[in-house]
């Protein structure tokens, strides 16, 4: 049972050595705390034995008292990004509850404006003159529509505070609600000290394949049901669609690090995916079901020390031994995500000489032998495992052949897509993460008299991010939508420019956004840790997002010459 304190029995609790205080009517003792607090001890003791909510919430990264709805249940529109310290100290250090504290009750009323809405099916109203409307999304799920989450303009896509959307309902409603619980729960409170130690636990990992969210993110059109046992608690596996894909990636993001994100899904998003469309079939139901249960870890390896966006140019070789039956794998690969901790490796390698006509992918296991990882240290992206790897006469079996030999470009080819979508989806979050911290912030600090947001100059930064946030997201729905249309030939084919093109857009958006951010929190974003973590880390970040995956130059360039060699086999006129 929780101990009752009156506030005149925590006023007696007010030495160094006996040190009590209250947060939100939650009593605390400090006594050995203070000692490690990374505030100072002489702060804590010039508030023992009183009520220090208001002082505890100016300092740590939180709202204003009085725009906080404390304790609301998800989904109950509640603001998860809450009480991220008092939740990981709370079991340590919280002592009993004062006697004036209420019992925790029925969910709070809803906010004053705008009100949430009942989730109604939105019915499509002919217009005059039309024969009738075609609904653009299966008609049996009902738009999602109620109000989730803080609320702040833009701080979350549109159909979260409760405007109309064609692309998602209540199965992606749904899945938004079981990811941010377990990302607020077990995921928030710890990645600073994941992202300073370089490393998220396996335990992280193993719970990504079991809630089936590792299977989720293959980029394939159907759940794999054949491959796993996993499934995705809130969505059943026939209802499974790209905008599932896109929405778990999104939440995983508000972690507001590069490295958790890519943790637990930069090598495997990238990795598995030319493995499931092009492996053998003995091949992929020999590895899959480990890789998709958390339990074996794979990535992607096509950087070399001298080749990067110019694929065509690499030159790790794999030779085929008399016999006919292994390749011979020789050569580098540079800044490979996730590379240490992998068991498989999917890997281009030159099988001829004949520049992108010479490429092939295998996938090399760690067993087959001569198989280096080393730890690359990074600007950002600290968790994500950045590696060095060496291939020293590694004998790969030829069923381990991805695709045809010297066929590979394409595999490439078509996976980029796959890995541009995901840095888009992560980079126009990080910018929501930068814009929303940046608005929390700008209503809580005071200079020269006035709240921040009170300042025009303050709020031309947030219309600039706001405005290329959702210009980016919007774009990014419309390719989602496109690509759950279109097979992954045609997709790479006409929609290739597009993704290049919104990837450079999205990268050049969260860098803008980094930077803004940077400048409203000052200093907090200078030093790391705090109340600007967030920005300081993601800040670092940034060029993990530009350069990787095509670097802006090359997209924006592939954005124009893709669409115009597709649009003249479409009949473009001149
Ligand atoms: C339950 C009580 C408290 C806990 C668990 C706690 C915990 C922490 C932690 C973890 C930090 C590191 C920065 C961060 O992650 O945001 C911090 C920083 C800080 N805390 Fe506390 N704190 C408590 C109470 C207070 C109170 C009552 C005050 C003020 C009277 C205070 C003032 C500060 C200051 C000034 C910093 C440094 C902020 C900065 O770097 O800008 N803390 N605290």
């Amino acid at each position: 049972m929780a101990k009752t304190f009156s506030a005149s029995d925590v006023a007696s609790h007010n030495k160094p050595t006996d040190l009590y205080l209250i947060v939100d009517e939650d009593v605390y003792d400090l006594s050995k705390f203070q000692e490690e607090h990374p505030g100072g001890k002489k702060i804590l003791q010039r508030v023992a034995g009183k009520d220090a909510s208001k002082q505890f919430w100016k300092y740590h990264n939180d709202k204003l008292p009085e725009e906080r709805v404390a304790d609301v249940p998800i989904g109950a529109n509640a603001d998860h990004s809450l009480q991220a310290i008092l939740k990981k100290y709370k079991p340590q250090l919280q002592v009993g509850s004062l006697d004036t504290k209420a019992q925790p009750a029925a969910p709070p009323s809803p906010p004053a404006t705008p009100p949430p809405q009942k989730k109604e099916k939105a019915e499509p109203v002919p217009e005059a003159g039309t024969a009738s409307v075609v609904p653009t999304q299966d008609v049996e799920e009902e738009e999602a529509m109620d109000a989730y989450g803080s609320m702040i303009p833009y701080a979350d896509p549109s159909w979260y505070q409760s405007y109309h959307t064609p692309y998602f309902n209540q199965t992606h409603a749904a899945l938004r609600d079981e990811v941010r619980q377990w990302m607020e729960d077990e995921i928030m409170p710890n990645v600073t000290e994941w992202d300073e130690a370089k490393k998220v636990p396996d335990s992280v990992y193993k719970a990504m394949g079991e809630k089936g969210y590792l299977a989720g993110l293959l980029g394939v059109h159907n759940y794999p049901t054949h491959l796993t046992d996993a499934r995705v608690k809130s969505v059943p596996p026939e209802k499974w669609d790209l905008f599932h894909e896109m929405l778990l990636t999104d939440e995983l993001s508000r972690s507001g690090s590069g490295g958790f994100v890519w943790n637990v899904i930069g090598g495997f998003g990238i990795g598995c995916p030319p493995v499931v469309k092009h492996g053998k079939p003995a091949l992929v139901k020999r590895i899959l079901p480990e890789i998709l249960s958390g339990d074996k870890r794979i990535c992607l390896a096509i950087t070399e020390p001298d080749a990067g966006s110019d694929v065509a140019n690499l030159t790790c070789e794999a030779k085929l031994t008399e016999d006919g039956k292994h390749y011979i794998v020789n050569g580098e690969k540079k800044w490979i995500t996730n590379g240490i901790w992998c068991d498989y490796f999917t890997v281009a390698v030159r099988t001829s000489d004949k520049g992108m006509n010479g490429i092939s992918v295998l996938l090399i296991e760690r067993s087959h032998g001569g198989v280096s990882t080393r730890r690359m240290d990074c600007q950002g992206v600290w968790s994500s495992g950045t590696t060095y790897i060496t291939f020293e006469d590694t004998k790969v079996p030829v069923e381990n052949l991805i695709g045809k030999e010297n066929q590979g470009f394409k595999v490439i080819m078509t996976n980029f897509n796959h890995e541009r979508i995901g840095i888009i989806i992560q980079c126009i979050r990080f910018s929501r993460v930068c814009y929303e911290e940046s608005v929390k912030y700008a209503n809580k600090r005071r200079t020269f008299g006035q709240k921040l947001i009170n300042h025009q100059v303050i709020r031309m930064k947030l219309a600039h991010m706001a405005r290329q946030i959702e210009a980016s997201y919007s774009w990014l729905e419309s390719l989602i939508f496109q690509c759950q249309k279109m097979n992954d030939t045609e997709a790479m084919l006409k929609l290739g420019g597009a993704i290049a093109g919104l990837k450079a857009q999205s990268t050049v958006t969260f860098e803008f956004c980094a930077r803004e951010a940077s400048q409203i929190f000052g200093g907090l974003s200078y030093s790391r840790g705090g109340q600007g973590a967030k920005v300081e880390r993601l800040y670092r970040d940034v060029r993990a997002y530009a350069i990787p995956g095509g670097s802006e130059e090359i997209m924006l360039d592939l954005s124009i010459r893709q669409a115009m060699r597709v649009h003249k086999a479409l009949g473009m006129k001149l």
